[in-house]
């Protein structure tokens, strides 16, 4: 269904986490060395409340570090604020503005004012068809399904052109059925913009389907990175092996 082009050429970026330090009011410190390579999809595992969305917040811009500093390729981007990063980023629902049609949620990724030249619009119509929402630009988010709004948010990262991409539990509300058709359609977009990825999952089963590396975090620090297949075969480190318990057997 996709095709790279002209305008949605692939691209990704090189991701780096050097001694970034975080601490909530009152938590104890969190610390993430990370290296992605560009355009590697990457699982993000740990158990709740370990800091797995926290180091996409920090990614982000959402939040500031104590210290330490992000690279995307080699821009320091530390302290510039979350719309100069280059990276999208994609929650598990609330995506989208309630009052504003598909067209216009999407056309945000392009213009935050809207003001959307015939080039925009028509990239806007194009990304709407290639995640399956053709006819659907005129609604509003209220009346279309879970899994077609999570849709529409990533019709608005195709137009961002961002070489980054997280996804923080993107599917964790959606059904079995929903749930493969947008694992389908995130390995399309990859295909096509090759964006580097980090997706939080709880399950083992999207990591294997998504990403050939995996970051398992525990207690606000990575505790082992590797290969999906090996980390989540038997023998992975104590930690990750008692947080699948019995979900790690192939
Ligand atoms: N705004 C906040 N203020 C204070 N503490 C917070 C805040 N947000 C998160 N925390 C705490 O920071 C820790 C990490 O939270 P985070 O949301 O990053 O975990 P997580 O691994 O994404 O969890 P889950 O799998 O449940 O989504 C938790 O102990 C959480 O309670």
């Amino acid at each position: 269904m996709l095709h790279a082009n002209e305008t949605m050429r692939p691209k990704g970026a090189a991701l780096t986490l050097r001694e970034l330090a975080f601490t909530y009011p009152g938590g104890t410190e969190m610390r993430f060395d990370l290296h992605v390579e560009p355009s590697d999809i990457v699982a993000v595992m740990g158990p709740s409340g370990s800091g797995k969305s926290t180091m996409l917040n920090l990614i982000a811009g959402f939040e500031q570090p104590s210290s330490g500093r992000i690279l995307i390729d080699s821009r320091d981007v530390t302290r510039l604020p979350p719309h100069q990063r280059g990276v999208s980023m994609i929650f598990q629902e609330n995506n989208l503005f309630a009052h504003l049609t598909v067209e216009q949620n999407v056309g945000l990724g392009r213009s935050p004012s809207l003001r959307l030249s015939a080039k925009d619009r028509e990239d806007v119509a194009t990304a709407i068809e290639r995640v399956g929402l053709a006819g659907k630009g005129g609604r509003l988010p209220g009346s279309l399904s879970g899994g077609e709004r999570q849709r529409a948010a990533l019709a608005r990262v195709l137009v961002q052109q961002n070489p980054v991409l997280l996804l923080d539990e993107p599917l964790a509300s959606l059904g079995p059925a929903l749930k493969d058709e947008m694992l389908d359609l995130i390995e399309e977009l990859h295909r096509a913009q090759r964006m580097t990825i980090l997706m939080v999952t709880h399950d083992p089963r999207d990591a294997r389907r998504l990403a050939q590396s995996l970051v398992f975090i525990e207690k606000g620090h990575i505790v082992a990175t590797g290969k999906t297949e090996e980390l989540l075969r038997e023998g992975a480190p104590e930690a990750l092996s008692h947080y699948l318990g019995g979900r790690s057997v192939v």
